[in-house]
């Protein structure tokens, strides 16, 4: 009965990203694929605000670093100045000389202060721009879920939060650099040849050449091994929040050596990459620490040729010194503004790293977004049934086949129970039907706007008790954005539906609050204490609840009572039954089976076998 017809397979999260992805070599080389990518993190930016704003932002950061540097200008020509007036002893000229310098020094901190600020600021509005981009595109339907299932990108919390922060900061800091580069580049570039003729910078243009040859070599390994150390990074944290989490499970085990050992081999694993990356920065570092000092000797080179060509030969030994002072503070500051360009090699190899890291995430959900495109079985119009026809039911990475050509209809107020051993498909199948997952072959049509979907792990969120129940807010499917939440009289009637009429008043007296049910409602509590506060039974319980104020034509339930002992589990289901909701649902309880009308039983070999209730009871 095994069919193999392959009209569609699900995205392989190993397949289909190795035909399409980029080799190891590619991803972390100074090339097009990181001008791609650049390009992807900058037109989000760019996009994010208006023209105008952009505009005045760049404008006002490019005109601020030049005052700066007009400013650094006129600092740096005051020794020549000093040297003039101390050579020629001149008194007069001295202290007005010493008032210009300190009001110099004194502007030239403040522009530097507040150029710290510009680009901190900037830094801080980068990071609010790319992480609202990621939410919009990542935190969207089915969109979070196939990403997380697919396990294609590592540790997407990280990459949302610290890799965009480190790349927002990064660029903040390099930007201004390059923004001015180019203006003081031409300057000195003219005040240099004015001084030392053609040769002088051309001879300072080739020795930025050879060393900028010099740090692209090493450029793809720091890329990389700053991919690797985030990665790292996120999979220590997870090891450590893994432990918050089950802190209980790993105490009852007794498992502190095994997690311990666990988390000192993923501390092992950052440290190694630290020291990797350590060692490969300080080649880098070397190269353009070299590259800034061997510059003052280029440029006294350059000094030294028109003096020994006698070009000044006619000048007095003051004028002299502060002519060499004068020339060699262009010169230099030529070299030092390739110097700086250089330098920003270093944070530009964290910039690639980052926005490999990034990119990639968003790279992962347009693939996701586009076989969602034409996902049609989710939101059909017609809400009174749920249809798989011919459905082939196979695991994420396709390898998996669990169930094969089903055919069931769920008709409004013909419940189905789906039974079977442990790992035969019964959650598959749910999934399948309630378009999470997109069936091997065959068709599906599901309602979602009218479906429920209720996991055997409640899920409890942070906020009141009105929050908790009318989560989330808004009817599944709605676009609309209207919210809806209980009212008081609901809430008392869904508590005691489902066996909670005495919550408010533990919560009161568990945090010594006033025991006034309205009051109660909306006091806010953070998950940590809801989860606290219930028992694994009591979160099954609330999120029953929720389904019973949502009122979804289908709920799908998926061993969603299984905390439940048989008395409320009977309750709430006859409650269910009660409010008018087709239940499809997942258990291995015979005591169930009487809320259902129809058995979808799962055998081996992707085999199954649909019947009436009534007939096997
Ligand atoms: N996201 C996934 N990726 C890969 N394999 C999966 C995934 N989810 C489930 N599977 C595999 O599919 C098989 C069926 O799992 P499923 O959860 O549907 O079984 P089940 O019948 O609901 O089991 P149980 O009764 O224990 O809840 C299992 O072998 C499981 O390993």
């Amino acid at each position: 009965m095994l069919t193999t017809n392959t009209a569609f397979q699900p995205l392989m999260p190993e397949e289909d990203t190795a035909a399409k992805q980029p080799t190891a070599k590619q991803q972390y080389a100074v090339g097009l694929l990181m001008v791609r990518r650049l390009h992807r993190i900058f037109a989000v930016l760019l996009a994010s605000q208006t023209p105008r704003y952009i505009g005045l932002g760049c404008g006002g950061l490019l005109a601020g670093k030049l005052a700066s540097e007009i400013v650094f200008y006129y600092a740096g020509r005051l020794p020549s100045e000093f040297y003039k007036v101390l050579g020629d002893k001149d008194l007069a000229a001295f202290f007005p000389l010493l008032l210009r310098c300190m009001v110099v020094v004194a502007a030239a901190g403040t522009f530097r202060a507040a150029l710290d600020y510009a680009a901190a600021a900037l830094g801080v509005m980068m990071r609010s721009a790319l992480a609202t981009h990621t939410h919009k595109r990542y935190i969207s339907a089915n969109v979070f879920y196939n990403t997380v299932s697919r396990g294609a990108v590592d540790n997407l919390d990280q990459r949302i939060t610290q890799d965009v922060e480190r790349l927002s900061s990064s660029i903040a800091t390099v930007l201004p650099e390059l923004l001015v580069a180019p203006f003081m580049i031409a300057y000195y570039t003219v005040r240099c040849w004015s001084m030392a003729g053609p040769l002088g910078p051309l001879s300072i243009y080739a020795y930025f050449v050879i060393g900028a040859l010099s740090t692209r070599a090493i450029m793809p390994p720091i890329i990389r091994n700053v991919y690797h150390q985030e990665r790292e990074e996120g999979n220590l944290r997870f090891q450590e929040v893994r432990i918050a989490e089950f802190a209980e499970s790993i105490a009852f085990f007794a498992g502190e050596d095994r997690e311990r050992i666990a988390t000192d081999e993923a501390l092992a694993r950052v440290i190694g990459v630290q020291h990797t990356l350590l060692r490969r920065r300080f080649w880098l570092g070397l190269i353009t620490q070299v590259f800034s000092y061997l510059g003052a000797t280029v440029s006294y080179v350059i000094i030294a040729v028109p003096i020994f060509m006698g070009k000044y030969k006619d000048k007095s030994g003051s004028d002299l010194s502060s002519i060499i002072s004068m020339n060699a503070f262009v010169s230099m500051y030529l070299i030092y503004t390739f110097s700086v360009v250089i330098e920003q090699t270093k944070k530009m190899a964290d910039i690639a790293g980052y926005t490999a890291r990034i990119v990639q995430m968003w790279e992962e959900i347009d693939r996701i977004e586009s076989t969602e495109e034409d996902n049609e079985a989710v939101n059909d119009d017609d809400d009174t049934r749920i249809v798989a026809e011919d459905v082939t039911v196979c695991t994420p990475s396709g390898k998996q086949q669990l169930v094969s050509a089903l055919n069931v209809e769920v008709v409004a107020g013909r419940s189905l129970i789906i039974t079977g051993p442990n790992g035969i498909g019964k959650t598959s199948v749910l999934r399948t039907l309630c378009g999470l997952w997109r069936p091997a072959s065959g068709r599906v049509r599901v309602p979602r706007r009218a479906v429920c979907f209720l996991p055997q792990t409640a899920y409890i969120v942070s906020g009141s008790l009105r929050e908790q129940l009318s989560y989330p807010g808004q009817q599944w499917g709605d676009d609309s954005g209207s919210v809806r939440v209980c009212g008081d009289a609901d809430l008392a009637q869904l508590l005691s539906a489902v066996g909670l009429a005495q919550l408010v008043s533990r919560i009161s007296s568990a945090t010594g609050a006033a025991a006034a049910d309205h009051l109660a409602y909306d006091r806010p509590y953070s998950v940590r204490f809801w989860l606290k506060v219930l028992s694994p039974g009591e979160q099954q319980k609330i999120s029953i609840a929720r389904v019973l104020f949502w009122r979804p034509r289908f709920a799908v339930l998926d061993e969603c009572t299984s905390a439940l002992d048989s008395a409320a589990e009977a309750s709430v289901y006859q409650a269910l039954v009660d409010a008018g909701i087709t239940l499809v649902s997942v258990s291995h309880r015979q005591s169930l089976l009487k809320y259902h009308k129809m058995r979808l039983d799962l055998l081996p070999q992707g085999q199954y076998s649909l019947t009436p209730i009534a007939s096997t009871l």
